[in-house]
């Protein structure tokens, strides 16, 4: 019989010791938009942590600064040497390659499947693919899946970057509701198997409060950490469940409390409709 996720998990978290670690980072674009100010964040092995905040706020950017996608105007950011893979709401696969090459492809720039022969890196995208429960659709073209099913693709082709850190950008921003819910099983597994780091950015608190061990709030921008609430509740969780939906409820107060705070000057500056809705999704 398997161990209960909250036994395996707090055994790994407990020692604190940080996958990511960011100190006192600021990005400015241009001259003058501060997208993030000071923002001093760490989140510990085996850790996962969901970024929620209003439209706008950096979280993306925070993602990006992370994955070394961009540099912080000021301030450090530590990922201790750790292989990092990122996931976005689109699963950007190649239409052109069937499902199983999409995943070669990305194994053929993992260092530790440098080297290997074709059809060992196919025998791999094969057991990726069992992995997110897509077996037998290696030979498909990613137009033929669903897009719940290409989403899985992207989090095959993720894991075969041997990723300790996964970065996820609103990776299932764009699927109904029943997809999504199983999707965050498997990830749950996943991550739990894995011994993944997860930084996890969504619009949807019962979504962050369904899949983290923290849920971090950030300010309208420029972002800067407001909460860092800590999510004990047993696993797994029902994103319907009536304590995920108070702690939530709770959350999504706070997060209101801050887009109104932002929002205000804002309204009267600019148009109608023109204020973020992003507490809202
Ligand atoms: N490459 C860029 N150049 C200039 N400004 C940028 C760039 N990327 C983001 N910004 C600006 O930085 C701010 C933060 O953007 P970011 O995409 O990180 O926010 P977000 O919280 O991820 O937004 P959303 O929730 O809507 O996806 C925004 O004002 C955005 O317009």
């Amino acid at each position: 019989m398997t161990a209960p996720i909250k036994e395996l998990r707090s055994s790994r978290i407990d020692g604190h010791e940080p996958a990511v670690r960011l100190d006192a980072v600021s990005k400015v674009y241009g001259r003058e938009l501060l997208a993030l100010d000071r923002v001093t964040l760490s989140v510990g092995k085996g850790e996962f942590v969901c970024l929620l905040g209003a439209s706008g706020c950096g979280k993306s950017t925070l993602l990006n600064l992370v994955a070394g996608l961009d540099r912080a105007t000021t301030g450090s950011i530590d990922t201790a040497g750790a292989r990092i893979a990122m996931m976005f709401q689109e699963p950007a696969l190649f239409p052109w390659l069937t499902v199983s090459a999409n995943i070669e492809l990305a194994l053929r720039v993992t260092s530790s499947a440098r080297g290997t022969t074709r059809k060992e890196r196919r025998a791999r995208a094969a057991e990726l693919l069992e992995i997110v429960h897509l077996s037998g659709f290696g030979a498909k073209r990613p137009h033929e899946l669903s897009g719940g099913m290409r989403q899985r693709v992207a989090l095959a082709r993720a894991l075969a970057q041997d990723a300790d850190v996964l970065l996820m950008d609103e990776p299932f921003g764009a699927l109904d509701a029943m997809t999504r819910d199983l999707l965050h099983d498997e990830l749950e597994r996943i991550w739990r198997e894995r011994q993944l780091t997860v930084l996890f950015v969504t619009h949807n608190v019962r979504e962050a409060v369904r899949l983290g061990d923290r849920v971090v709030l950030l300010s309208s921008r420029p972002g800067t950490v407001i909460e860092d609430y800590p999510v004990t509740l047993p696993r797994p969780r029902r994103t319907d469940s009536g304590e995920v939906a108070e702690l939530a409820s709770g959350i999504t107060d706070r997060l209101r409390q801050e887009v109104l705070r932002h929002a205000r000057p804002a309204r009267q500056a600019t148009p109608a409709g023109a204020v973020s809705a992003g507490a809202e999704r």
